[in-house]
């Protein structure tokens, strides 16, 4: 991918961060994009209004590649690019201006969604709930801290999610929230669901026939939740649903480096074993219970709604 001209140094950071997962989970993502628009848009230099719209075209269309799966991030893209594309800026710095007002409030939006559906999803939740939940995901905390607060939920077993462990933030997270954390392999998964009474997970992509796209794994919750017969909840804010599933794009599941699963060492020392590493995986509409989302809680059968809602004719964008 070209690096536009001139990009400054904490813009190449952002996206750097982002493939290299120091900067992970789709909210924290779409956040991050967002503000590294606004970072680029003000190191612009120059005052040909055509030249500073190409150049952050550019900078889009770099940020964009940094992860696949996370339709956070062209979503937050989009939203930030949509609006200085109708404005018709008269002046580099009101194109700046138009950037940086835009970021800022998709930052705010998104700040708020999680905070609203903690207090919504918390609803679904009663006294003395034992909770599930796979990898870490700030939306997912958020309903479990507010069910917490409620004083609805005690005890959450979390799973530790392989290969990168993001199982061991959602521990911490969770424990500094004040619930009872068991952290327990991703293995045990199916052994330990009769004693959860629901599961709850995030999202990194919704697709319009209401399938979820999540941390590789929650697949394999869900089927075990219902052949348990125990509730399963996606907490997704809306800039995750997907508009270009609803024009048949499929979400591209993104598979990272054997070396995170065994090791550089193990690899060289096993060069006729392939390993493979796809690190999200999909969950169809019929084994989710409700999506939460900062509009309401939702069937996972109005996605449409919500995407036709949401971006009407930009989903051909
Ligand atoms: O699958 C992951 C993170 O994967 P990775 O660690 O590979 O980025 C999270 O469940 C979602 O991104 C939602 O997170 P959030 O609710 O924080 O947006």
């Amino acid at each position: 991918m070209q690096v536009p001209n001139d990009l400054p140094k904490e813009v190449l950071e952002i996206r750097e961060d982002i493939r290299t997962m120091r900067i992970r989970g789709a909210g924290r993502i779409a956040r991050a994009v967002a503000m590294a628009l606004s970072k680029a848009a003000a190191a612009f230099v120059g005052n040909d209004v055509d030249e500073f719209v190409k150049y952050m075209e550019e900078t889009a269309a770099f940020l964009r590649g940094a992860r696949p799966t996370a339709v956070s991030l062209p979503n937050a893209i989009s939203f930030v690019m949509r609006r200085l594309r109708e404005k018709g800026i008269a002046t580099v710095d009101e194109g700046k201006r138009t950037v940086e007002e835009a970021a800022k409030e998709f930052v705010e939006y998104s700040e708020r969604a999680v905070d609203e559906i903690g207090e919504l999803g918390a609803r679904r939740f009663r006294s003395g709930d034992v909770v599930m939940t796979h990898c870490h995901s700030s939306a997912a905390a958020a309903v479990l801290a507010a069910a917490r607060r409620a004083g609805k939920v005690d005890r959450v077993y979390v799973k530790e999610t392989r290969p990168r462990l993001q199982g061991l933030i959602a521990a911490r997270v969770l424990a500094d929230a004040g619930l009872d954390v068991i952290l327990i392999p991703d293995s045990a998964v199916r052994y330990f669901m009769k004693d959860v009474d629901r599961v709850i997970v995030g999202a990194d992509a919704v697709a319009a026939n209401g399938a979820v796209v999540n941390k590789v794994g929650t697949s394999v919750v869900a089927l075990a939740a219902k052949e348990a017969r125990v509730n399963f909840y996606v907490a997704a804010e809306t800039y995750k649903f997907s508009p270009k599933t609803l024009i048949g794009e499929l979400v591209p599941i993104e598979f990272r480096d054997p070396a995170e699963v065994v090791g550089r060492e193990w690899l060289q020392e096993h060069p006729n074993v392939e390993v493979l590493n796809p690190v999200f995986d999909v969950t169809p509409a019929e084994y989710i219970d409700a999506i939460i989302t900062e509009r309401g809680v939702i069937s996972p059968y109005a996605a449409p709604l919500i995407l036709l809602e949401e971006y009407g004719v930009h989903a051909w964008d």
